[in-house]
């Protein structure tokens, strides 16, 4: 459903990803792994239209999305979580959910305080009152009640609490199952593997591989040689 086919984007005349080619498919949580400045976050960045690859095409169901302005490719229900998260810090935490629904997505308000207890909890708080951990679940959550056909996720984990990470995996198999796709990027490779179906690693701005989890595991040598990541 979500198609990217040799996509070249710059910063300026940074020329960072240098044919770049992905898919996701319906149902399926695929991640791009890579080092730093490996050219995963600008991956993202040009498919929600932030930054736009000067070459290339990206397709969901079908339509060309390059050259859209961000705002139809959120509209599409393409959704990028970032790695700063976004959220409103001088709002409640139920404020920034209101805000964020959509009618006709299919997560209720319900039932997202029902996949993340804790912002039924805190959801009298600030989003400035929150932790890390909390702000990520508020960012994914206000995602899920805009209804995204397809959710793009930039290191969802990264410095959080190894409990915290665990809640995490769980709410993100839940929203796997519930048939929503996903493209995370990760630098814990346990998370990666306790998710994925299909993972892809980005070098200096190209795939330099890709396979499936069941291929990914039987071959260590992938990790030593392009990851800078532990097992
Ligand atoms: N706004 C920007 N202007 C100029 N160069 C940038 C900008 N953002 C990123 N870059 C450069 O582009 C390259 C790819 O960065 P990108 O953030 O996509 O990598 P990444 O794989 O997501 O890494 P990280 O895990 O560090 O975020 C890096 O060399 C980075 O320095």
């Amino acid at each position: 459903m979500l198609t990217v086919t040799d996509i070249h984007s710059y910063y300026g005349k940074s020329h960072v990803l240098e044919g770049v080619s992905l898919t996701v498919n319906k149902g399926e949580l695929v991640t791009l792994l890579g080092r730093n400045g490996a050219g995963k976050t600008t991956t993202l960045r040009s498919i929600v239209g932030i930054v736009s690859p000067r070459q290339g095409s990206i397709t969901f169901d079908g339509s060309e999305t390059v050259g859209m302005e961000t705002f139809e490719i959120a509209r599409r229900g393409i959704a990028l979580v970032p790695e700063h998260r976004g959220i409103f810090r001088m709002l409640t935490v139920a404020e920034n959910l209101e805000i964020a629904v959509r009618s006709g997505s299919q997560w209720s308000l319900a039932d997202v305080y029902g996949l993340f207890p804790r912002l039924w909890e805190r959801r009298k708080n600030g989003g400035n009152a929150l932790s890390g951990g909390e702000q990520q679940m508020l960012a994914i959550a206000r995602a899920l009640v805009n209804g995204p056909r397809i959710l793009l996720l930039d290191e969802p984990t990264e410095g959080l609490a190894p409990v915290i990470v665990d809640e995490l995996v769980n709410i993100l198999r839940e929203i796997k199952r519930s048939g929503v796709p996903v493209l995370l990027v990760e630098q814990n490779l346990n998370v990666c593997r306790k998710l994925a179906d299909r993972h892809y690693v980005l070098e200096q701005g190209q795939v330099v591989y890709h396979g499936t989890a069941a291929e990914f595991d039987a071959d260590p040598t992938i990790r030593d040689r392009y990851l800078a990541l532990s097992a």
